[in-house]
């Protein structure tokens, strides 16, 4: 019977993935893909995948369309807050905000947390991903932006005028805040899975840079 040849590469992510010992925070403008990388990511760290858009709608029982034309964007961002700070494990008051419970980690603290596509741009909550996760700021270019965001019709914030022009003044006044993360990786016109080990391979070389060598 053949030996079965070791796969580098194979080697090098699970090595990456053995070190990881926070929540992975993906960052980053609406459509760059955030939930479905985060997703493919938690399937490959075998962690729970939590979308905190997802969370506010289940918080609230409420469409995040629903919740921008009901109450408004100021609420929105305010539910936005206390639903991450509640997935990111931060205790007590984030708990008003419903009766859910505390997500429990299945294995350490890792988990991977898609936040939507302006949770990073609040004070507070850039503060809280930057001290219990490690972030990563995904990032595409505006032609790939405009293309993802119109396969659904779910972001109220590019019905109020051309499309194309939103995600561009968005695009150029959040990068600033999206550079904050530690970690940039382009979710370039190129399959999921390119863009999953993009992002392994970053986080590792930021692992590097954060411990001591023996
Ligand atoms: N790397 C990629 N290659 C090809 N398609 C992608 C890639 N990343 C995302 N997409 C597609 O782009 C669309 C938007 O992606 P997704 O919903 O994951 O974005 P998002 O960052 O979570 O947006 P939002 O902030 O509005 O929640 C989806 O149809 C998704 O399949
Ligand atoms: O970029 C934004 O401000 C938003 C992105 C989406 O993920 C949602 O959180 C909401 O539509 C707002
Ligand atoms: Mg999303």
């Amino acid at each position: 019977m053949e030996h079965e040849q070791p796969n580098p590469e194979l080697a090098a992510q699970a090595d990456i993935i053995a070190r990881i010992d926070r929540p992975i925070v993906l960052v980053g403008m609406m459509g760059v893909g955030k939930t479905s990388v985060g997703k493919r990511l938690a399937a490959l760290l075998n962690a729970p995948f939590l979308d905190a858009d997802d969370e506010i709608e289940k918080a609230a029982r409420m469409s995040i369309p629903d919740i921008f034309a009901t109450y408004g964007e100021a609420f929105f961002r305010d539910g936005e807050r206390r639903v991450i700070a509640r997935l990111l494990g931060e205790p007590a008051p984030a708990l008003k905000e419903l009766s859910l419970p505390p997500v429990s980690p299945a294995k350490g603290d890792v988990r991977v947390i898609s936040t939507g596509g302006g949770a990073f741009i609040n004070e507070e909550t850039r503060a809280l991903i930057l001290r219990r996760g490690i972030a990563v700021w995904l990032d595409a270019d505006l032609d790939t932006l405009v293309e993802r965001t119109a396969r659904k019709d779910n972001r109220p914030l590019l019905k109020q005028g051309n499309p194309r022009e939103i995600l561009a003044n968005l695009k150029t006044t959040r990068a600033p805040f999206y550079a904050q993360a530690p970690i940039h990786v382009i979710s370039g016109n190129t399959p999921h899975a390119k863009t999953l080990a993009k992002l392994l391979s970053a986080v590792g070389a930021w692992l590097d840079t954060q411990e001591p060598i023996a």
